[in-house]
């Protein structure tokens, strides 16, 4: 029996990754940067045995189906197939997120599991190994391997595909991101199968595509310089031109909801106020709002005058992932 343990937050990218170069490898037709943050976190144990008839997997205590274990299995045997092993695993994983629903994501839980796998298999990866296994699990779990800001390079082959630190002098620590859990959320569009769409069938594609270079150029100068209104406005701009794509597929979906837009039009009405604050979103109906850490009670309390303060989850610059004792 060989069984490891590993503890990874999850991170929110603020220059988006939407869009497979190679949907097998799963290389990114961009690089994309993100913040890991310190409130959500999977911790994950796997382990392998002869006795074990085929791959089982828990969430939170709970069997999961096939379908749910899809993601897991596919990444379980690519870890075979690297290790020439056929040893079936138990993944137990857990999510520590806020009583809010929703929050947990793909990217603390397949960097988690590709730490715990690596662990039980003694593989004694680097970062950018570590990173570049994970990636095959979810390419936004490659960023999840570092704390504070992380920048998944590209590449173009699975040897070159791998996130990297971003040097900050500590910049995360003067960040907050408030996450808006909107209640009105319909059935998603996976981020796989949403960024899939988006790629074969958006006329806005390409637009979105060659603006990334620049923006990303953007990010890192705003990082470097601890500038935080050239880092918000940048992330909020990514994130509108991603979700412009979803419009133009076929057919058309969004993930923005009616609440969705709601609290965006907040956070710009709260900003022309006076208060330095951008949003940003992902697969889903949540909003993400980026404030500088010094403002963070003042934003907390101009959005509870319109929002259910149990809809507002504060999270703060996150760690590196974590590989626990056995
Ligand atoms: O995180 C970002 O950069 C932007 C998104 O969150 C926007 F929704 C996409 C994350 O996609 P992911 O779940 O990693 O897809 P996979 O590679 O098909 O597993």
């Amino acid at each position: 029996m060989y069984s490891g343990k590993a503890r990874a937050y999850t991170n929110i990218a603020l220059i988006k990754y939407w869009g497979k170069e190679n949907q097998e490898l799963i290389i990114p037709m961009n690089n994309s940067l993100s913040l890991t943050l310190d409130a959500f976190y999977t911790e994950t144990e796997v382990t392998f045995s002869k006795e074990l008839k085929e791959d089982q997997f828990y969430l939170d205590n709970q069997w999961q189906d096939s379908k749910a274990t899809l993601k897991v299995s596919r990444f379980l045997d690519f870890v075979r197939s690297k290790t020439d092993s056929s040893l079936r695993a138990v993944v137990k994983s857990k999510n520590f997120v806020p009583t809010a629903a929703g929050l947990a994501s793909s990217a603390s839980g397949l960097a988690a599991l590709a730490g715990a796998a690596s662990d039980a298999l003694n593989l004694n990866l680097t970062p950018e190994e570590l990173s570049r296994l994970a990636r095959r699990g979810s390419g936004s779990a490659c960023r999840s391997i570092y704390g504070g800001f992380a920048e998944w390079q590209k590449g173009y082959s699975d040897e070159t595909s791998y996130a990297v630190q971003i040097p900050s002098s500590d910049f995360e620590n003067d960040l907050s991101m408030i996450f808006v859990v909107v209640n009105d959320a319909q059935k998603d569009i996976s981020s796989r199968d949403g960024m899939q769409r988006t790629v074969e069938t958006s006329a806005f594609y390409d637009g979105w595509l060659q603006t990334v270079p620049q923006d990303l150029a953007k990010a890192k100068k705003a990082i470097k310089e601890k500038d935080f209104i050239a880092l918000g406005e940048v992330s909020e701009s990514s994130a509108l031109k991603m979700h412009g794509t979803t419009l133009a597929a076929t057919p058309p979906f969004t993930y923005w909801s009616a609440e969705s837009m709601k609290v965006m039009n907040l956070v710009r009405q709260i900003r022309n106020g006076g208060l330095p604050c951008y949003f940003t979103m992902d697969a889903g109906p949540n909003v993400k709002l980026l404030v500088e850490r010094k403002n963070e009670a003042a934003l907390l309390s101009a959005m509870s005058a319109h929002l259910d303060a149990k809809q507002l989850v504060v999270a703060h610059a996150g760690p590196a992932i974590e590989i626990l004792s056995k």
